[in-house]
């Protein structure tokens, strides 16, 4: 029996290559309410690269419990940093993606930039499927995590993959795994931290903050923790910083187990008991401010160091769409990009059925 003609739109024999950019984030709840934000925590926690303890022990622990507690504390959480736009992450993601996109248009270049969130919405998989339905064949996944780690990038990378499996007609995909180390990237956050002492002055200490992870998977061979350290002593020296001027911490740990250490918070406390009374604190590894840098860090870690005797505490906020940050993600783009075309495409129907197919495929 012969196959039923069904192409998945668009049927690729023949068409014109259009390129796109997909900014992957994290992902944040819809809402600042416990319902969102028990559904958000759902599916980032129930993933496997993000909490590697055996499924069904973990399913009983985050159903049972995490699910049960977690979402009320993180909403009031939420709701301290929500903005009229929504979420933070959300409003930088989707303001780097549109001045993203401005660079290239502006470039002539016909490149189209979207964004997409790991967990929550926009999905990775709902805005693969409108790509492919508006034709783009060539697409450039660019996760916000300049510092490579599997609970995180790969993460990204899965979904595109898990994605993939229900396609027939695949595009062409690139993957950047990590710009930890770009000199874009750590011009960006020299510039950043340079004006911010251009007008406050320098402090005694300046703290860079990463998110943390389990440390176990710093054993296991992931090479987060050492991207973290390189982009520390790449930023420190461009800031012309010695070393004691600097350091380097782990913030948001989970759970009970050991994370890379030493803690943000734990450290700064331990800072003001040494009488350092201004500290400046950088998330170099956050590319948008989020929960975890306007909460965490801004009001709590804030208050903690104030708390324990430090007298001037100042947070440099995130790259978010800083216009050399933009220019950086250009630059990066354009280098995976390379050997894709840039000019405009060719404005070329898709065929929509057999009798369509065999006509376009037999003038290409
Ligand atoms: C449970 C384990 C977690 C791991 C491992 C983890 C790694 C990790 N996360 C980020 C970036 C972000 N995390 C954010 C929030 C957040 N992270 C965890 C847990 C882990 N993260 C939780 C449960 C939450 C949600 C908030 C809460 O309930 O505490 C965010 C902010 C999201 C937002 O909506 O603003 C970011 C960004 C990285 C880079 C990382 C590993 C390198
Ligand atoms: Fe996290
Ligand atoms: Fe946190």
């Amino acid at each position: 029996m012969k196959p039923a003609f069904n192409p998945e739109p668009p049927f690729a024999h023949g068409q014109t290559p259009r390129t796109a950019v997909l900014l992957c984030n994290l992902g944040t709840p819809d809402a600042p309410t416990v319902p969102a934000v028990r559904r958000y925590l759902a599916e980032f926690l129930g993933d496997h690269r993000v909490v590697e303890i055996p499924r069904l022990v973990w399913m009983a622990i985050l159903h049972g419990i995490i699910l049960r507690v977690r979402p009320a504390k993180s909403a009031a959480k939420y709701a301290t940093i929500w903005t009229a736009e929504g979420s933070p992450l959300k409003v930088w993601t989707d303001k780097q993606a549109q001045a993203l996109q401005n660079v290239f248009s502006a470039n002539g270049e016909a490149v189209s930039v979207r964004y997409a969130m790991r967990y929550g919405n926009p999905s990775i998989a709902s805005q693969l499927d409108a790509l492919k339905a508006e034709g783009f064949t060539r697409i450039l996944v660019v996760p916000a995590y300049p510092q490579y780690s599997g609970t995180t990038t790969a993460s990204v990378f899965d979904a595109v993959y898990h994605w993939g499996l229900r396609s027939r007609v695949l595009p062409e995909f690139r993957f950047i795994n990590h710009y930890h180390d770009h000199p874009a990237y750590i011009q960006a956050l020299a510039e950043r931290v340079r004006t911010h002492w251009a007008t406050h002055g320098q402090p005694e200490r300046l703290v860079m903050s990463f998110h943390g992870v389990p440390e176990r998977t710093l054993h296991l061979g992931d090479p987060y923790h050492c991207e973290c350290y390189k982009t520390a002593r790449l930023l420190g020296e461009a800031l012309g910083l010695s070393k004691t001027q600097y350091m380097v911490t782990f913030q948001s740990r989970f759970g009970k187990a050991k994370w890379l250490e030493p803690y943000t918070e734990p450290t700064l406390i331990a800072l003001a008991q040494q009488g350092v009374k201004r500290v400046d604190l950088i998330c170099p590894g956050f590319t948008s401010d989020c929960l975890e840098t306007l909460e965490e860090i801004s009001q709590e870690a804030q208050e903690a160091y104030l708390h324990a005797g430090g007298e001037v505490f100042h947070y440099i906020p995130c790259l978010n769409d800083s216009a050399t940050w933009v220019q950086g993600l250009y630059e990066l783009s354009k280098t995976h990009m390379g050997g894709w075309p840039m000019q405009a495409p060719d404005a070329q129907p898709l065929a929509t059925s057999r009798r369509e197919a065999l006509t376009l495929g037999a003038k290409n």
